[in-house]
């Protein structure tokens, strides 16, 4: 599967019309989960399909998905843009960007600088790199671009040797653990337990996917987490308030915040 979403990137890469950049007001992903409404930091996804599940959200409005992210306390907020696989769009990205006060992140599969670019011009505050997509100093270049015109990324590993690749060429500021398996979509916790030890310290340790109960959110925190993205359970609540503060079984939002 990964590798046919790649070489639909690659056709649409072809074809990519660079939108214009739009003047909006940006916010560190980095900063907002190191400094997070609870203990452990929230990015909460909006996400109408996957390639897993099919449709998730019928009734899918992404601003108003967002709104009620932000007002239920997630710390930012991750947009799927990708159109074939999962239903999404950069457009979202943009209406979300104009009426939530949080960073949004950009998930999609970026490969190359062209991507980079339209990412900046969309609003995005921050991008999602894979580790596997493209050799790895091409995702170095990829990422050292990213930061040099004002984005942040979280870069996601799957496998412990995935890691080893990563980390022998640089440390990024924010590492994301994936528990699905991209090949089989069988998401596991365990993923994020067997790796905990080995993200350096000065990164940013994010667990991804597969994250449905507040005992998931213990388990994951327990190895090491600092924060977690979540997309179906959110998406599949009776409303994304709800969602959250059951995903975090009623804890507190810091007074700070
Ligand atoms: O979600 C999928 O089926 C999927 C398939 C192939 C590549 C990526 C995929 N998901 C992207 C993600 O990483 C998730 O949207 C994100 O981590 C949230 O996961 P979840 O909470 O399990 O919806």
């Amino acid at each position: 599967m990964l590798e046919k979403i790649l070489e639909t990137k690659r056709e649409e890469i072809e074809q990519l019309i660079m939108p214009e950049y739009t003047e909006v007001p940006h916010f560190s992903l980095y900063k907002a989960l190191n400094n997070s409404n609870r203990s452990t930091g929230l990015i909460a996804e909006v996400k109408k399909a996957s390639p897993s599940k099919g449709i998730i959200c019928e009734d899918f409005n992404p601003v108003e998905i967002a709104k009620g992210y932000e007002k239920g306390g997630a710390d930012a907020i991750s947009v799927l843009t990708d159109v074939t696989y999962f239903k999404g769009h950069r457009d979202y990205l943009s209406a979300i960007k104009k009426e939530v006060h949080l960073p949004v992140m950009r998930k999609d599969f970026i490969i190359d600088k062209k991507q980079v670019e339209e990412t900046r011009n969309i609003g995005a505050d921050a991008m999602l790199l894979i580790v596997g997509t493209v050799p790895i100093k091409e995702l170095k270049e990829l990422y050292d671009y990213a930061y040099s015109i004002g984005l942040e990324c979280l870069v996601e590993v799957h496998a412990k040797e995935e890691l080893e690749e990563l980390l022998s060429c640089f440390a990024p500021k924010i590492i994301g653990v994936n528990n699905r398996n991209l090949k089989t979509f069988e998401t596991s916790l365990t993923q994020t337990e067997d790796m905990a030890t080995l993200i350096p310290e000065g990164s940013l340790f994010v667990s991804e996917s597969g994250i449905h109960t507040s005992d998931d959110i213990k388990r994951v925190k327990k190895a090491g987490a600092a924060g977690v993205l979540v997309g179906e359970s959110l998406m599949r609540a009776e409303s994304p308030e709800k969602g959250i503060a059951t995903l975090f079984g009623g804890e507190a939002i810091a007074a700070s915040s």
